[in-house]
């Protein structure tokens, strides 16, 4: 059985590691942590595609594997990003909480924007920045937060769209990443 799966991704290759999430489904482990070349190139090819949907003012990533992209990005478009975290910090007032269902994690997860963050995205146009879209649990949960910090949605990115899960065709993605089911 192949242990790994050969991704090219914006002309770098990755063996990535095939790791079991459900008792018939494994996925291929994409995690961009601390790979800096992978981010850079990805940042780059992202940027082309994010520079022809015309002004954006602010990225927004959920937290945690897709910060160090939305960093590059960011800096590419000289503007600035929200990360919504994944649980509510002391320092937090009013959070924004959503619900999330993920099939990389089997806790309940939440995705939260404090008032502070909130403030900052109010009246803009915003990007949203992830490493690997899966069922799309994620964003969706995100973009229920977003509506109500009064700021419109004008494109979502990622570096993967993992095969089988979000259909919708408002995602730009670098490349496919099938899952394995096995017999
Ligand atoms: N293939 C994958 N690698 C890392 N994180 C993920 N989250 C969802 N799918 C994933």
């Amino acid at each position: 059985m192949n242990e790994t799966y050969t991704l090219h991704v914006a002309g770098l290759t990755r063996e990535l590691k095939k790791v079991r999430v459900a008792p018939n489904l494994r996925i291929a482990s994409f995690v961009m942590l601390g790979d800096t070349r992978l981010i850079e190139r990805c940042a780059d090819a992202l940027y082309e595609e994010i520079k022809k949907l015309g002004t954006i003012e602010m990225l927004v990533c959920p937290e945690a594997k897709g910060i160090p992209l939305t960093h590059a990005l960011a800096v590419r478009m000289g503007v600035d990003y929200v990360v919504a975290r994944k649980s509510v910090k002391g320092y937090m007032e009013h959070p924004i909480i959503a619900e999330v269902k993920s099939i990389t994690t089997t806790e309940k997860q939440i995705i939260v924007i404090d008032e502070f963050d909130a403030a900052k995205l109010s009246g803009k146009r915003v990007c949203v920045v992830d490493d690997v879209v899966s069922t799309g649990g994620s964003l969706r949960s995100l973009e229920e937060v977003l509506a109500k910090t009064g700021c419109t949605v004008v494109s979502k990115v990622a570096v993967l769209l993992e095969e089988g899960g979000y259909s919708k065709d408002d995602l730009i993605y670098l490349e496919r990443l099938p899952v394995f089911k096995d017999q």
